[in-house]
């Protein structure tokens, strides 16, 4: 989203399991594979993963951060508790993340969902049942939405869902009206479509959760592919599809048990600075300390991230245009613990949307046995102070302005800033009019012997946690299918015969 100071009080998880090389090796080392991955986030590590269960005989995964997991990251704030800083939430909806958790033995923890939301709006609070983004109050003046505000702002929503069910799912671009939706802006489009300012307040909300931008400065055929990805703008924005439950642990885990499974096929600490791919002679990928030959290469990152990488020769004018005119958007979190999860007591869920400055959006994010009391803010940015005792002052104020004084005393304070992270140029991506249309055929194109994974690859839930794995199993099917046509023997192998 849009805080802008360095992260003073940010906790990283490490690596921690056993195999997982701490940095790269000797300086200069040349290293042979079939494949390279570059990136250990979700998708990255799924690739790897569905390769070596796929047959491809050897690996190698290059991750520049000393930790796996990209933008899942695990934070311990108390007491054995750990916490999101990234990527948290899954639904029913995202099947194989769920699948995947189930093979990897991590459980899911339920999101809380009883008691009523807390609207704050104008400086004036109040609280109402339903969910979140259906505009049961008024933003900004305090009243209850009139029938025909409920039904604009229904209408609106089936509209966007309908025009969002005509792209095709695998190629939105390439729809008849791709290059006039990519022409507007969300709020453009809202503006001429609708009369009442809550109902465009109200999808702004929703953009500003889900995109952490503007409507002005989001593309309505950026808009829509999300819709389109998801199923309809009811399941990105219902909790019980995208938001209803957790991993035990934090998500992070996942990434820790692939790459506890992957052994030392993964290397951190391993920044990729140039990947070369001259049709004469082997793929060469090259880090700092080591130089890896392959087959081929799979980059698992936002293109924006890719930006970083130098590619001989040059990558196509299109891809280069996708990466260069990408837009990542970064984001502040922030968990603040207390002794008991005591808004319950005032029959409240702990979910706050409001328009501060400070705060503007809060979640109940408690362990599941009750030992203690969670809440989950998003940073709104840039009016949150520079030094991490200030901010959580001013976090804890704003707290207590939607749950009471008891908020101003928490136990455990620890905080989350994206836009401080070297290696990631942001969580989510609301991309400008006139990127999609143009670029967009370029995201998933294989360029030579280059394959691109990534959660934004993804047709399907791109942007979330589920695309990344989907995007890992789609360019592993892709590269495997490569490798055969290239003349590789690539066995098929029995899934039980994955890496270990
Ligand atoms: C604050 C926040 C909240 C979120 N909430 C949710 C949520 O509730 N639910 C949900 O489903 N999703 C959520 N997401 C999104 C989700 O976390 C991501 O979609 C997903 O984790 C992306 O995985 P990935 O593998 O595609 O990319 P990444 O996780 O970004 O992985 C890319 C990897 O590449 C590495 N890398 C970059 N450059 C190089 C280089 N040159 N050489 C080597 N390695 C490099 C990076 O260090 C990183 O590890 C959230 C994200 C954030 C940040």
């Amino acid at each position: 989203m849009k805080a802008s100071f360095a992260t003073a009080g940010a906790l990283l998880v490490g690596c921690g399991q056993r195999g997982c090389a701490t940095t790269a090796a000797v300086p200069r080392e040349t290293r042979r594979v079939d494949v390279v991955v570059v990136g250990a986030g979700l998708s990255g590590l799924m690739t790897a993963r569905e390769m070596l269960k796929g047959g491809v005989g050897s690996v190698l995964v290059l991750e520049a951060r000393q930790r796996v997991g990209g933008l899942t990251v695990s934070q311990p704030i108390a007491d054995g508790i750990v916490v999101d800083g990234g990527g948290q939430w899954v639904g029913d909806a995202h099947t194989r993340i769920l699948a995947l958790a189930k093979e990897l033995g991590v459980e899911t923890t339920e999101s809380y969902a009883s008691g009523v939301t807390v609207f704050y709006f104008n400086g004036v609070r109040m609280a109402g049942t339903g969910q979140v983004f259906d505009g049961v109050r008024m933003p900004g003046t305090g009243q209850i939405f009139t029938l025909g505000e409920r039904d604009e702002l229904r209408q609106v929503r089936q509209q966007l869902t309908d025009m969002a069910a005509e792209l095709p799912i695998d190629a939105p671009w390439d729809a008849p009206r791709a290059t006039v939706y990519d022409e507007l802006s969300v709020f453009n489009w809202l503006r001429d479509h609708t009369r009442f300012e809550g109902v465009r307040q109200t999808i702004n909300y929703a953009i500003n959760f889900t995109f952490g931008a503007k409507p002005e400065d989001l593309s309505l055929l950026c808009f829509l592919v999300a819709i389109r990805g998801c199923g309809g703008l009811e399941k990105l924005l219902a909790t019980s599809d995208a938001q209803d439950r957790s991993f035990m642990g934090g998500s992070q885990r996942l990434s820790l048990k692939m790459a506890e499974e992957l052994g030392d096929r993964v290397i951190l600490g391993a920044p990729v600075r140039r990947i070369v791919d001259d049709p004469g002679g082997p793929l060469r990928v090259e880090t700092d300390h080591l130089v890896v030959e392959a087959s081929r290469v799979v980059v698992a990152m936002m293109p924006a991230d890719t930006r970083r990488i130098r590619f001989e020769p040059r990558l196509p004018k299109l891809r280069r245009g996708l990466a260069r005119n990408w837009t990542g958007a970064p984001d502040y979190k922030v968990h603040v613990a207390y002794k008991t999860p005591f808004w319950r007591d005032l029959q409240l869920s702990g979910t706050v949307i409001a328009d501060s400055s400070v705060v503007d959006f809060v979640f109940d994010s408690s362990p599941s046995d009750g030992s203690a009391g969670v809440l989950l803010a998003f940073g709104a940015g840039e009016e949150l102070p520079s030094d991490v005792r200030s901010r959580r002052d001013a976090v804890t104020a704003a707290l207590a302005t939607y749950f009471g004084d008891e908020a101003l005393t928490p136990t455990h304070f620890v905080e989350m800033d994206w836009m401080s992270e070297e290696w990631s140029t942001g969580c989510a991506s609301p991309l400008k009019p006139q990127v999609l249309s143009v670029y967009g055929r370029a995201l998933r194109a294989p360029v030579g012997r280059i394959h691109w994974a990534g959660t934004e690859t993804s047709s399907v839930w791109n942007g979330f946690m589920e695309g990344a794995v989907r995007s890992g199993e789609r360019v592993a099917s892709e590269v495997i299918a490569a490798l055969r046509e290239g003349g590789m023997a690539v066995p098929v192998k029995a899934p039980e015969s994955a890496p270990g």
